[in-house]
């Protein structure tokens, strides 16, 4: 049999569970995760390896309304991976109703896709049935239906295996021992922001992001320097905290995943700063390697 490799960009609105079911998927803490909508702000690409054959997965921002330019340049993430793609993850909370897949098909996705309903463990058997029928009309638009939990645990070699049925033939894009094309910095910068999240409630998380300034690399130490970028001088008190408890907090949510990833200890420091209106200012976008286009 010869092997396929390709493309697969996971998309669904914000909190339908994408870098969940990437997680799972990859079974390493590779993708964010967080309670809070609107995570994921760019795309990386994690390699999974399926029998002999390679996947390509793009996490994408969840498909979303232009608020914004920070949002507008996830929307145009989003919509780039559906256009590259060679299959479509198409997710959405199967509690949910119809109206963010009727939205994607809108796009008019060239790709096939796969529908995921994802958080099955949240609903009974009948409401599940329920759920697919609510799919009933579309059946002709997506290549299969697929009730999904990752709490729960589904079949994973099973999603694999229907994904590798779409993939052209092909010989492999990349290194099968590598699991992520994105250094460690970024991840690590995931990670922070994943904290701030965790512990940071209100708006205040999405008005802030990461950048990591340095990594110190020794063979049984990682050194981390990373600053937490705020809009406004009332939100970098919010993140310290009374007498720093808040950046601490973050600091050690944060190492614990490093120290998961790297298997390494990890020494981190963060610094707070505050910067205007960054969140609207393409200069300061394309200092933090977000690249707007137009
Ligand atoms: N009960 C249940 N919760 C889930 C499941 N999958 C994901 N979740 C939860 O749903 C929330 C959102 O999950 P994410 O994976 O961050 O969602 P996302 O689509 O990547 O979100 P964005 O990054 O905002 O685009 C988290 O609280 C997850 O723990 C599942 O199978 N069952």
């Amino acid at each position: 049999m010869s092997t396929k490799t390709g493309f697969v960009a996971v998309v669904g609105k914000p909190n339908a569970g994408k870098s969940s079911l990437l997680n799972w998927l990859m079974g390493e803490k590779l993708a964010m995760v967080s309670q809070k909508a609107n995570a994921t702000r760019k795309r990386s690409l994690l390699i999974s390896m399926h029998q002999d054959n390679q996947i390509i997965f793009i996490d994408t921002p969840g498909l979303h309304e232009k608020e914004k330019l920070l949002n507008q340049f996830m929307l145009e993430e989003a919509l780039k991976a559906i256009g590259d793609c060679d299959v479509i993850l198409f997710l959405v909370p199967a509690t949910g109703s119809t109206k963010s897949y009727e939205a994607f098909l809108k796009l008019n996705p060239k790709a096939p896709h796969l529908l995921l309903l994802t958080k099955t463990d949240l609903m009974s058997q009948d409401e599940i049935l329920q759920a697919i029928e609510k799919y009933h009309d579309f059946q002709d638009r997506f290549i299969s239906l697929i009730p999904i939990s990752i709490k729960k645990g589904s079949d994973r070699a099973y999603l694999l295996g229907e994904i590798v049925k779409h993939l052209p033939e092909h010989p492999y894009l990349y290194d099968p021992e590598i699991l992520t094309t994105d250094p460690m910095r970024e991840l690590y910068r995931e990670f922070i922001r994943e904290a701030i999240f965790e512990n940071i409630s209100d708006e205040i998380p999405y008005c802030s992001d990461v950048l990591v300034e340095k990594v110190e690399e020794s063979h049984n130490l990682e050194k981390v320097y990373a600053t937490i970028i705020v809009e406004k001088q009332s939100q970098k008190g919010i993140i310290i905290g009374k007498g720093g408890a808040a950046l601490q907090r973050i600091g050690k949510n944060a190492r614990v995943l490093m120290e998961e990833l790297c298997q390494k200890r990890v020494f981190l420091k963060l610094f707070v700063v505050v910067k205007p209106g960054w969140s609207q200012n393409k200069r300061a976008l394309k200092e933090l390697g977000y690249e707007i286009r137009g």
